[in-house]
């Protein structure tokens, strides 16, 4: 049910239309401890922190002090060395992760959709399936309400080529998109760089409005925020060599460096003077370490990150604590526990457990245990085909590449008018048909190869975020891209030819069938390499040197193949698609009159050269049923290939 939220007051930033059942638990975000390491060395080293639903956490310090590390490490994405994460004092787990938010830092779309699809086409793939078309749709509206993008809803992401969305609305579409699952927790990677220092701040009040008016608990990165900005947050924790060197209020840091005789000067943005001397000589770094150290001692250090109350938080707590007893209270040691929790902790924990007691009993405690896909594998089969229909449309159909198609459909058309059924003309036939298959065979491999890095991106950080499974995407995208994959070689077809020369409907059906085919195995195998290999040098390389030997051994330009090298022409795949072609053409229509000086020795008893006769000059054998199986196989073979390495080999972390 979608209850009315009208706005409290003008100033309020209102969040979507919540349907009750799916309002999101606050979190109360504590670490403690956390270290990792990477590359044989360390980047983070105890390191702890806390922040409030409401309330806004500033991770801060100088580049590569592990500010990006920290945050993968708060998503569940990086494995921690030692230390603990709790959610409400619930460990980090599967329950909560999904609960999570992490827009990265850098802004990851198609660039061909529009701001309003990409958050469409996001909200019908991450909303869950109870909810209907319509409330999803009044989700992305309030979505774009809040983040103030109204105006530019309509205008395409972009990319370097192509202008679009200016680099400050780029960054409120990516935090949109993240928005839309309506997070209890919103980790952001330096969401202010690039902007300008008014889209910055007008950023950073917007998400200060969301936490205060929605309770969302949210981390943040920062690098250099001005002096306004970094009043907006109110927790800091300040890195300095993967250590800490500051993690408390925001208003107390500067009291926090003037008490080890550190002393701001007036008028001094703070967050500047806090980065210089974290910056600074490696004296003043250790004595702001050790300060910061010592601050844990300290009686106003937060209770939940001292070590005397490991107890309640350990693991074995944990695991007792959901399981809310038949009575409705909790075991004596978690009673225990829970009086000694501060009032807004005690009932953010109260709130979880008895949350994840309900739900156990119903049909979501599978959820809350084991990761469950918010929508069918169906409808994540409708949106993505949809999806990728759109965003590859125009680049598969660009309008040079409609000007290609047309050019050289008419140059083949003239190049090869009207051929005479001929012995001196079979060359010229056989041309046109080995031309258009190995021509159409590079367009699509390389096609295929070139769009699937930016695309890999996306899907990555889709996949990272569990949008959909891998397999309905892959499927989505054979389905989605198959009428944009044939339209040009079809055209090329219907334009070339006719000019050939036009024997039956049924020939020109058949040989486009093929032609097409030829043109689906090829994309598949440019998939493949583009799936295998990250470095798009490499995967140049390797797909010219498969497609080089495919055309070397596909029949046409070479028909004296030694004999311990015949075994490649099983490997291309334009000589099947290439037998298949001359089979068809050659045994239809008018047969193929032998020269005064024939080179068949058929023509001394025959005016004509029968299409075994042809394929035989060629070393050919494969009748036509065949040459279809195996061009079929090609295509289950590679596309199978494709997904196995999406799935086990370049799975995103
Ligand atoms: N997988 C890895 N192997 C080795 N070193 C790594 C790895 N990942 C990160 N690092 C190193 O860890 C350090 C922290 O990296 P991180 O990206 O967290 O820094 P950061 O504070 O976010 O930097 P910036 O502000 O420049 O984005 C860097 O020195 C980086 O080179």
């Amino acid at each position: 049910m979608v209850i009315d939220c009208n706005r409290a007051n003008d100033t309020t930033v209102h969040f979507p239309c919540l349907i009750t059942d799916h309002r999101p638990l606050p979190v109360h975000l504590a670490f403690r401890g956390i270290s990792v390491g990477a590359g044989g060395r360390k980047i983070l080293h105890d390191i702890d922190g806390l922040v409030r639903p409401g309330q806004i956490l500033a991770v801060m310090g100088p580049s590569g002090c592990g500010k990006t590390t920290l945050l993968n490490c708060l998503s569940g994405r990086l494995k921690l060395d030692s230390g603990q994460i709790f959610c409400n004092r619930d460990p980090l787990c599967k329950r909560w992760k999904r609960k999570i938010c992490y827009v990265l830092q850098q802004d990851i779309f198609f660039p061909d959709l529009t701001l309003r699809q990409t958050l469409e086409y996001t909200a019908r793939l991450r909303l869950p399936d109870t909810m209907s078309h319509t409330q999803k749709m009044q989700y992305v509206d309030h979505i774009i309400d809040v983040l103030e993008l109204q105006h530019c809803q309509d205008t395409i992401i972009g990319d370097y080529l192509k202008r679009g969305l200016s680099g400050g609305e780029k960054k409120r579409a990516n935090i949109a998109c993240e928005l839309l699952t309506n997070p209890s927790l919103m980790l952001l990677d330096e969401p202010t760089s690039g902007l300008d220092s008014h889209a910055a701040y007008s950023l950073m009040q917007t998400l200060k409005k969301y936490a205060v008016n929605e309770g969302k608990t949210v981390v943040i990165t920062l690098h250099q925020p001005s002096s306004q900005i970094f009043h907006l947050c109110d927790k800091l924790l300040l890195l300095c060599n993967g250590q800490t060197a500051y993690s408390g209020d925001v208003c107390k840091v500067v009291d926090f460096f003037g008490s080890i005789g550190i002393h701001i000067m007036p008028h001094y943005n703070p967050a500047d003077f806090i980065l210089e001397q974290v910056k600074s000589s490696a004296e003043v770094r250790q004595k702001i370490i050790h300060a910061a150290r010592e601050q844990r001692k300290s009686s106003d250090y937060p209770p939940e990150l001292r070590c005397h109350n490991c107890a309640y938080m350990s693991d074995k707590f944990n695991d007792h604590s959901n399981k809310l007893l038949p009575n409705g209270t909790f075991p004596a040691i978690e009673q225990e526990a829970l009086n000694s929790m501060e009032p807004d902790v005690r009932r953010l924990w109260l709130d979880t457990h008895s949350h994840a007691s309900s739900s156990a009993s119903s049909e979501t405690s599978e959820s809350d245990c084991h990761f469950s896909w918010p929508t069918s594998f169906w409808t994540q089969l409708t949106v993505l085909s949809q999806r990728n229909f759109q965003e590859a449309r125009p680049r598969m159909l660009s309008k040079l590449n409609w000007v290609q198609t047309i050019g050289l459909g008419i140059m083949a058309g003239l190049l090869w008018f009207q051929l005479e059924r001929r012995e001196e003309c079979l060359h010229d036939i056989q041309g046109w048909m080995f031309f258009s298959t190995t021509y159409w065979m590079l367009f699509a491999h390389f096609g295929a190869l070139s769009s699937f890095p930016p695309e890999r991106e996306v899907i990555n950080k889709e996949r990272r975020s569990g949008s959909y499974r891998l397999s309905a995407y892959y499927i989505a995208k054979m389905l989605g891209e198959l009428p944009l994959t044939i339209t040009l070689p079809a055209i090329y077809h219907f334009i070339s030819y006719p000019m050939l020369g036009f024997h039956s409907p049924l020939v020109f059906l058949t040989l486009l069938a093929f032609l097409l085919l030829n043109t689906v195995v090829a994309q598949s195998v440019g998939f493949f390499i583009g799936a295998c290999c990250m470095d798009m040098q490499a995967s140049i390389t390797v797909s010219a040197l498969y497609t080089l030997a495919t055309q070397l051994f596909g029949g046409y330009l070479a028909t004296n193949i030694p004999v311990w090298l015949t075994w490649m022409r099983y490997l291309s795949m334009v000589h099947y698609a290439y037998q298949n072609m001359q089979i068809i053409e050659f045994s239809e229509g008018l047969p193929i009159l032998c020269a005064q000086q024939s080179k068949f020795s058929i023509c001394n008893e025959s005016d004509h050269i029968p299409v075994t006769a042809i394929l035989e000059a060629q070393g050919a054998h494969l009748p036509l049923w065949a040459n279809t199986l195996v061009l079929i196989m090609f295509l289950v073979i590679f596309r199978t290939l494709g997904y196995l390495v999406l799935r086990y080999f370049k799975n995103p972390k």
